[in-house]
């Protein structure tokens, strides 16, 4: 039982009091009455009206289950079903056409296009790698990685493989920034001289084809040439020269390494990528939080058998070609992704004894931390515009986009930021608000800083909003039916369209596959392509690695190219239920398809609960390491309750199916000193929280696991206390 502190109307754990008034406020110049006395009016006043809009979505969905199991019978009409959901306000009129308002946002937003990396804000020495992963090796990404086809074999260095990795790294060279003659592969000296960057190779002494793509160089301290920085399509790379190194010394030129500018921005989460269900668990994200934004996060690493302290870069200092210094930023550019509306916690009790919500106390905290970050004066900055970069995951529709802005205007207030100081992420990931996407950005049109297709959590919504409509395609088939890439599409057409070009991102989804680098390679060029200013990675070495494609593709270019095709609304294909309409799929595909559910809720489940690990590398049935979070484990879990419920697959064959597969996820952990078996009792917390899934998938409020996972990591942690 959580011990509690009177704050004007508020009962708060005793954890979270400290933490705010020792740590989180000193410094912002926000008195701690104050702090308490908005909070407490900001959980009062829109408390209700966040109950209200839960209400709402759990209206819609009933009167969609009802409309569905009746159509079930009499025979379903698409022309009908639109009008439907326009009766129960699910499809909403689009108004006249509009242009955002956002105040000016970081660089990073506004014209760099790149990575967007994301990371559990829970994990101290994850959080901080992320923040560096500004900057990152192309040749140890491609040496580490199966990126070449094959994975490195043995622990040494193998010249033979690095010569393939400075192979493929100076193709990528050539086309990045190509010389005026020969190629990259030939070079055997670079220089500088009066400004004017030079380079000899096999055609005698050339320079780049485009001169204006050489920035600045660094001298090293013994006088040499150390690193030459170059720029195409607005990020920027480093040719480091160091003939001390194994692989420089090996080189022509001297070439150690190119280091690619990845992980432009990252999304610092406290979502679905946490396991957080208390006071403890928010505090110590918070903590995190604040230490990037106070710049002092740090955190003991032991690597390789080595000790070393893990902490924020600097920024990186050039010199010019005229002589000027230039500064680049070190680290990435820090969003911090707050809760939904959904979920409340037990860290505050309202004046009525009840739970606060979750998403105000969010909105509350994490700006007051990212104040620290507001009020420096010297030193690096996370943002240069002075903003605070919030992603609001999870929203059903403009209302509850205007009730998220509506929330930090209360927030701005209470801290006396600037109004619109707070920009917003908005994920597009719940099929009413793809539906009505255009609402949902003029919602916050003077806040929207990105707009971002989440495409797992829309996976789930997808099932569980037409959970009546009959049984849905498996997994795999999901992915090419015509409502995706209608939703992949219509986000960044309603986001051009919207004016996001040139001051908001429009971002892509997640590459859930870690270990796959040479797949990643293949596919996500595709999401440039298809006019992203970024796309998430799941590393620091995937973000390394798919920075290469931003500099393929100008993205600025190809949203011009995009917003001229004029392509059309699609929202039929939008709303097209994903349905097995005709399959018939055998008693083997049925089982394979439950099999690898259960594994991967199992796998992902029993960390959550057992460990409070809220993001796992789960293998597969093909024993391949699958992310999952919690809207994978949405999807799953969504889709096993879809299939009882139409009769495809029986309780016992599911419960069977969750036995089989509890073995082999005790299996998988065996080297884990802290895991707890889940065979053969099937009796624990996180063996019960998998099965509430599957067999209470159908009642969980748009399909959520947020309250069972709650639920049952609290009973063990009692357990544990
Ligand atoms: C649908 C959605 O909402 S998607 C968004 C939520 N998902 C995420 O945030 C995914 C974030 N990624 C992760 O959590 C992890 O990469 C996982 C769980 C997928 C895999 O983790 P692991 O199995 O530990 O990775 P692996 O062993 O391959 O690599 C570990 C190394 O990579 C680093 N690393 C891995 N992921 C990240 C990351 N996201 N950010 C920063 N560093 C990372 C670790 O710091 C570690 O390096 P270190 O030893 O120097 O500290
Ligand atoms: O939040 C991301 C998603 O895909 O869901
Ligand atoms: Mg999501």
């Amino acid at each position: 039982m959580a011990q509690r502190v009177a704050r004007n109307e508020l009962q708060v754990a005793v954890e979270l009091a400290a933490f705010i008034e020792d740590q989180a406020l000193p410094g912002t110049g926000v008195a701690p009455e104050r702090f308490w006395e908005g909070l407490s009016e900001l959980l009062h006043t829109l408390g209700p009206k966040n109950r209200a809009l839960l209400e709402t979505r759990e209206s819609i969905q009933s009167k969609l289950d009802d409309w569905h199991s009746h159509r079930r019978a009499e025979g379903f009409d698409f022309e009908d079903y639109k009008s439907f959901l326009r009766e129960i306000g699910y499809l909403l009129p689009e108004g006249d056409d509009f242009k955002i308002e956002t105040p000016e946002t970081d660089p990073e937003f506004a014209t760099v296009c790149g990575p967007q990396l994301v990371v559990p804000i829970t994990n101290a020495r994850y959080a901080l790698n992320a923040a560096n992963a500004r900057w990152g090796s192309l040749y140890d990404a491609l040496y580490g990685t199966d990126a070449l086809g094959d994975l490195p074999q043995g622990k040494g260095y193998d010249p033979k493989r690095g010569a393939r990795v400075i192979e493929r790294a100076k193709a990528f060279l050539d086309e990045a920034v190509p010389l005026a003659g020969g190629s990259w592969t030939d070079v055997t000296a670079l220089r500088v001289e009066n400004g004017v960057f030079f380079v000899e190779n096999a055609v005698g002494e050339t320079g780049l084809a485009d001169p204006a793509q050489f920035l600045g160089f660094n001298i090293s301290d013994e006088g040499a040439l150390s690193e030459v920085l170059l720029e195409n399509n607005g990020l920027h790379l480093v040719i480091e020269i160091d003939p001390t190194t194994e692989v420089g010394q090996a080189d022509p030129a001297d070439i150690a390494d190119v280091i690619l500018e990845a992980a432009v921005s990252t999304i610092m989460d406290c979502e679905d990528s946490v396991a957080c269900v208390d006071a403890e668990d928010k505090v110590l994200a918070y903590g995190n939080w604040l230490g990037l934004m106070k710049g002092d996060l740090r955190e003991n690493v032991v690597k390789n058998g080595e000790k070393t302290v893990r902490r924020l870069e600097g920024d990186y200092q050039f010199t010019g070609g005229g002589g000027e210094k230039i500064t680049l930023k070190g680290r990435s550019l820090m969003l911090v992704r707050n809760v939904g509306h959904l979920m409340t916690t037990p860290a505050i009790l309202t004046r009525d004894g009840e739970e606060a919500y979750e998403g105000l106390m969010d909105a509350m905290v994490t700006t007051l931390c990212a104040m620290h970050d507001l009020k420096k004066t010297e030193g690096p900055r996370n943002s240069v515009t002075g903003s605070v970069y919030v992603v609001k995951p999870k929203m059903h529709g403009p209302e509850e986009v205007a009730f998220a802005t509506e929330i930090f205007d209360k927030v701005e207030e209470v801290l006396g930021l600037p109004r619109y100081t707070v920009k917003l992420g908005i994920m597009d990931e719940e099929r009413r608000t793809s539906v009505n996407l255009k609402e949902c950005i003029r919602a916050a049109k003077n806040r929207v800083a990105f707009i971002n297709t989440g495409f797992l959590d829309r996976t789930g919504d997808e099932i569980h909003t037409s959970m009546q409509a009959g049984p849905m395609l498996s997994k795999g088939e999901m992915k090419s039916q015509p409502w995706i890439e209608a939703y992949e599409d219509r986000n960044v057409d309603i986001g051009l369209a919207c004016g996001l070009a040139g001051k908001a991102q429009i971002g892509k989804g997640m590459w859930a596959m870690p270990d796959k680098m040479a797949d990643m390679l293949e596919a996500k060029v595709n999401h440039p392509l298809a006019g992203a200013n970024c796309a998430w990675v799941p590393s620091p070495t995937a973000a390394t690695l798919h920075a290469t494609h931003y500099h393929k593709i100008d993205v600025k270019r190809r949203q011009q190219e995009i917003a001229a095709m004029n392509r059309p609304a699609r929202l039929d294909d939008l709303l097209t239920i994903p349905l097995a309409r005709g399959k018939n799929y055998s008693e083997e595909e049925i089982r394979t398809e439950i099999e690898n559910n259960a594994q991967g809720i199992l796998g992902y489940v029993v960390r959550w609960v057992d460990q409070g690990v809220g993001c796992s590398k789960v293998p597969d049935i093909h024993d391949v390491g699958l992310m999952e979070d919690r809207a994978t484990c949405r999807i799953s879990s969504q889709a096993i309750a879809n299939w009882l419920e139409h009769g495809l697959v029986s309780e016992g064959q599911v419960m069977e199916a969750l036995r089989k597969m509890a073995k082999v996820v005790d299996r998988q952990n065996e080297g884990d000193p802290n895991y707890r078996p889940m065979a053969p009792g099937y009796d624990g917390f996180a063996f019960q929280a998998a099965c509430d899934l599957c067999f209470l998938g159908t009642v969980q409020p748009s399909g959520y696991t947020e309250p069972v996972l709650h639920q049952r990591r609290l009973q063990e942690k009692e357990e544990r206390a």
